[in-house]
């Protein structure tokens, strides 16, 4: 059985993903994962391949041997995996819980490396990795401090597992958006004050043009996938321009 696997699959361009696999017609199921579980059987009602909703809060350690307990026993063949659960917190080290500090490294680390390792032995040649990063991942955030360390995380060990399966002939792609103004994710990012350190969001993607580009370039076994121009540039002007300037660009632009 050739299936895909999908977390963050309840919204956003996880979904957008589950649509575009869909449409691809050549799995014979894709397994959906997220929290809320109503949103997952919408999805597989609207789905023409079977959908597999799994219901779990990837940020509890145990979700993961859940997950190892269904690939146990189906013991499919996963030809796609696409993590793309995450969430950030916008504000100052003072502002953001630490509930949410910990919640970002636990979900946006933790289990995005859970769920790889859980699955690759569940993969074969010619299969693909998808995780979905940032362009926070290029530069240091101050405001998004610990999202963007979490991102810059999973970009580095993307690169890296992306050699350790060349042999296996297993692609990984890191994928790195720009902001993408019609998920969920700036809601629950923002905290809610009046006047976050982080207003404005010039020139936002989109999650189907986001979503279908990083397919894209993900089928074409890319090491890195810039969805965007905004996203391409950032990536070139960062490995130029020292992260103090990059900071300090960053600075006035959040206060547009
Ligand atoms: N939007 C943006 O500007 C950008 C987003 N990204 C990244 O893209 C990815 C997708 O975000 P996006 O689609 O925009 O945002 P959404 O908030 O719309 O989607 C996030 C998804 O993650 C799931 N999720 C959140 N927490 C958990 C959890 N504890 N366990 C399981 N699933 C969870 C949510 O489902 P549920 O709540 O049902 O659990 C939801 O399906 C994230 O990794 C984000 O960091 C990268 C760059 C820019
Ligand atoms: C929220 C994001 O990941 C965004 N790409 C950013 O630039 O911080």
């Amino acid at each position: 059985m050739n299936i895909a696997i999908v977390t963050g699959a309840s919204s956003g361009i996880g979904r957008e993903f589950v649509r575009l696999l869909d449409a691809q017609k050549k799995y014979d199921a894709i397994w959906v994962i997220a929290r809320r579980k109503e949103r997952l059987l919408e999805l597989a009602k609207q789905s023409e391949t079977p959908v597999l909703a799994v219901p779990l809060d990837l940020g509890e350690k145990q979700s993961v041997r859940k997950l190892a307990e269904y690939l146990k026993k189906e013991n499919p063949n996963v030809r796609m995996l696409i993590n793309a659960a995450g969430y950030g917190k916008i504000g100052s080290y003072k502002e953001v819980s630490l509930e949410d500090t910990e919640g970002m490294i636990d979900l946006n680390c933790r289990a995005a490396v859970a769920v790889t390792q859980t699955v690759l032995p569940y993969m074969k040649k010619g299969s693909h990795i998808m995780q979905i990063c940032s362009t926070a991942a290029f530069q240091p955030f101050p405001y998004l401090n610990v999202y963007a360390a979490s991102k810059a995380f999973l970009y580095r060990y993307s690169r890296a597992l992306r050699v350790e399966l060349f042999l296996r002939r297993i692609s990984v792609t890191a994928v790195c958006p720009y902001w993408i103004k019609d998920t969920e994710f700036i809601g629950r990012a923002k905290s809610g004050k009046k006047k976050s350190e982080i207003r404005s969001f010039p020139f936002a993607s989109r999650q189907k043009a986001v979503a279908r580009r990083a397919m894209r370039d993900t089928r074409l076994g890319m090491a890195v996938s810039t969805p965007g121009f905004m996203c391409s540039i950032h990536r070139v002007i960062a490995k130029i321009i020292p992260s103090e300037i990059m900071m300090g660009f960053w600075a006035a632009l959040r206060r547009l």
